[in-house]
C-alpha cells in the first residue's frame, strides 16, 4: 500500500502471564503504561477526496473503547487469552479491522524498550 497512517493511544493496566515458569517475573501480577499504535493503509486509488487514508479524528471511537475496556483493568479479566503484547495486538486487530477496514497492522509496546506487532501477511 501506497499509504499509511498512525495514531497512537495510552492506557494502564495489570496483567499475569500464564505458562511460565513460576519464577518469572511475568507469572507474577503487575502493570505496564502500555502503547499502542493503529496503523492504516489505502492504495492511491483509495485515498479519500480530501486526501485522507481515514480522518484521524474518526478514530477517537478506539480511544473511547480503550477507557472503557481496558484502561485500568486487569487484562486477564478482559482477555479470554493469555494477555502477551502480541496476543493484545492480534485481539486488537479482531475486534478493530471490521469497524475500519484499512486497518494493517496493531502494535503494543509494554515497556519503552518492547514492542510487538500483529499485521496479517499480505498487509
Ligand atoms: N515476546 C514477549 N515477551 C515478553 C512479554 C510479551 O508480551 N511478549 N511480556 C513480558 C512481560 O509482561 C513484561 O513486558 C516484561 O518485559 P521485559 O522487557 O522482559 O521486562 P523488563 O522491563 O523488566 O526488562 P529489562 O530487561 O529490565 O528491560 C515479558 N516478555
Ligand atoms: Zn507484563
Amino acid at each position: 500500500m501506497a499509504f499509511r497512517i498512525t495514531k497512537k493511544f495510552e492506557f494502564s493496566a495489570s496483567h499475569r502471564l500464564a505458562g511460565l515458569a513460576p519464577e518469572h517475573q511475568c507469572a507474577r501480577m503487575h502493570g505496564h503504561n502500555y502503547v499502542i499504535e493503529l496503523e492504516l493503509g489505502a492504495d492511491d486509488a483509495d485515498l479519500l477526496p480530501v486526501g485522507f487514508v481515514r480522518d484521524y479524528g474518526e478514530l477517537s471511537a478506539f480511544k473511547v473503547w480503550l477507557d472503557s475496556h481496558l484502561d485500568h483493568r486487569h487484562l486477564n479479566d478482559v482477555m479470554d487469552e493469555n494477555p502477551t503484547a502480541e496476543n493484545m495486538a492480534a485481539w486488537v486487530y479482531r475486534t478493530w479491522s471490521m469497524k475500519f477496514p484499512e486497518l494493517t497492522c496493531v502494535r503494543i509496546s509494554e515497556t519503552p524498550k518492547t514492542w510487538a506487532e500483529y499485521r496479517p501477511s499480505g498487509q
